[in-house]
């Protein structure tokens, strides 16, 4: 079967210029914002092995996997889908003699399985930092607090986090208003539907209050803690109401309790974050625990950022001052101009066109002269 000349398989697209650059640049902002906060930069591969991306942290499950089988170790590969699980393996692997909390930084391309509707990318670029060793609520200020500073370095306005309990429906079901394993599914079915006739069907109103009370996130936490006397849901709570505290005026918060999609191995706490102008989301983490080999659970906290929302939405692009040097040019005063910044177009022949390279200046000497716009 032959492959039509230029066409890439679904998902996959080249960035070009201006874009391309935009694309680095965001990304080494977004690193260095997230660095400044004390996270150390780890560089994992692209590709590992399969048990290693999907056994490293809890509740992971090895879907969405783009996988091969090694012809060297004969043992299945996968690339990596997200740099999470790999920034973990490190913790608990290389950097396990480190002191704890232990804070990794990371930036790379991620490769997903499939696409969907809302994310039609298989290739995105993540940036995102983790800190190993706490899940407690000021980790997550912490985390959340990184991950807007980056977001606005990068030039993102009207951010809004979106709040999410990730493992509130197990943890209530498994105590003050239970279900059985089976019965524990399809109510998480129909919560994820936000199904609302069939949660009342399948008798299961106790959870009815928690999909009411979704929304904005002061009248969020006023309907469920309407819900009386649930000690675990106070918790979560006091904990939420902590961290909007923490970013009041800075970011819109919503709360959505019993939200899982995409938070599949994120534990009490998990977050998406938008911004204005920004389609689909541009970040997302949580609290999550890492496995080591010896059976230990180690808590940890962290972000993703995805950069190509903020790239398809323009951000990162700066105007070059671009000089055009004719032929017979002093090499010299072209790379001293380099050094201030500019960008120099070297002519190649006498027909050379400075307007067809798109300069606005011209070499003259060893100063750039502006070109007068052709008539
Ligand atoms: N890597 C996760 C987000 C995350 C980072 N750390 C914890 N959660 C994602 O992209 O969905």
């Amino acid at each position: 079967m032959t492959t039509t000349p230029g066409l890439l398989p679904v998902g996959l697209r080249d960035r070009l210029p201006p874009q391309a650059e935009a694309a680095s640049r965001l990304l080494h902002r977004v690193i260095v914002a997230i660095g400044r906060n004390g996270y150390e930069r780890v560089a994992p591969p692209l590709a590992e092995f399969e048990d290693e991306l999907v056994g490293r942290l809890k509740s992971a499950r090895a879907h969405d996997l783009l996988r091969v089988v090694d012809p060297i170790s004969q043992k299945t590969l996968a690339l990596r889908p997200d740099i999470t699980a790999q920034a973990g393996r490190i913790a608990a692997t290389r950097m396990a003699h480190r002191p704890r909390p232990l804070r990794l930084a990371y930036g790379g391309p991620v490769l997903k399985l499939k696409t969907t509707q809302l994310r039609p990318e298989r290739e995105l670029t993540q940036a995102g930092a983790e800190l190993i060793g706490s899940d407690s609520v000021a980790a997550a200020i912490e985390v959340l607090g990184v991950a807007i500073e980056a977001l606005e370095t990068a030039g993102v306005t009207g951010i809004t986090v979106d709040l999410t309990l990730p493992d509130l429906i197990e943890t209530l079901a498994a105590g003050p208003m239970p279900l059985t394993a089976a019965r524990l599914e399809r109510v998480r079915e129909r919560l994820d539907a936000k199904d609302v006739g069939a949660l009342a069907g399948l008798e299961a109103q106790a959870y009815l209050p928690l999909v009411a009370a979704a929304g904005p996130v002061a009248p969020a936490i006023a309907k469920l803690r309407a819900l009386d006397g649930i000690a675990v849901l106070c918790q979560r709570l006091d904990a939420v109401e902590q961290i909007v505290a923490a970013f009041a005026g800075r970011a819109t918060i919503t709360l959505d309790p019993t939200e899982r999609q995409g938070f599949e191995y994120q534990s009490w706490i998990g977050f998406s974050l938008f911004g204005e102008g920004l389609s689909g989301e541009i970040g997302r983490g949580g609290s999550y625990t890492i496995l080591h080999a010896d059976g230990r659970e180690e808590p940890a906290t962290g972000f993703s950022l995805y950069i190509d929302p903020l790239v398809d939405a323009g951000l990162g692009q700066e105007p070059s001052r671009r000089v055009f040097v004719p032929l017979g040019s002093d090499p010299a005063a072209a790379a001293a101009l380099r050094g201030e910044g500019w960008t120099t177009i070297a002519a190649l022949s006498e027909t050379d066109d400075p307007a067809q390279a798109n300069c606005a200046y011209i070499l003259t000497g060893t100063t750039p002269e502006p070109l007068q716009p052709s008539p």
